[in-house]
């Protein structure tokens, strides 16, 4: 069987090796649909609030209201410096990578795969008109050839 969940936040970010609109610091809605592989136990399989229970909290201190980075985007070291400077806590979301939905969707699956769920596959929508559908075979050839991504995930303790 499978459970299908739907999540939401919202983020900053920009593609700084493009060059069109999408290299300017811009904010999404993104949209997160999660396919759970799950197994019958008596008239139930895993409760839709243990899905919440994690990937909420996930969501909420991670990416919600944040800034998703990659440590190679100049912005990076302005930002860091920025904190430094005046002591303010800005979150972000850090990539080895560009931040591209693609990248967006391997993390988001490693960290909930990490947190103990089947996923058969992901769903993040960008815009209202760009969406990825991120399969489990999409993660595996990901995790693979990591140069595919050279995202390495990362959760918050407590998420
Ligand atoms: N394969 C990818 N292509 C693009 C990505 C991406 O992550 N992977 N990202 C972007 C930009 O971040 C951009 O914000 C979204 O692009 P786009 O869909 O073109 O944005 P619009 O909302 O303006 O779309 P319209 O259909 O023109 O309204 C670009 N490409």
């Amino acid at each position: 069987m499978v459970i299908e969940k739907e999540y939401k936040f919202y983020a900053a970010h920009r593609n700084e090796q493009l060059e069109d609109k999408c290299s300017n610091l811009h904010g999404h809605r993104y949209g997160l649909k999660c396919l759970f592989e799950v197994e019958r136990n008596g008239s139930y399989t895993t409760l839709f609030g243990d899905f919440d229970a994690k990937i909420e909290p996930l969501l909420k201190n991670n990416y919600d209201h944040g800034m998703l980075i990659h440590t190679a985007d100049p912005l990076y070291q302005t930002l860091l410096d920025h904190c430094e400077r005046t002591g303010e806590k800005l979150r972000l979301k850090v990539f080895d990578a560009p931040t591209t939905v693609e990248n967006l969707a391997f993390m988001l699956f490693s960290e909930i795969t990490e947190m103990g769920f089947r996923l058969v596959g992901i769903e993040v929508r960008e815009t209202d008109t760009s969406v990825l559908q991120y399969s489990r075979e999409d993660w595996v050839a990901d995790c693979r050839d990591r140069s595919r991504t050279q995202c390495k995930p990362t959760v918050a303790k407590g998420t």
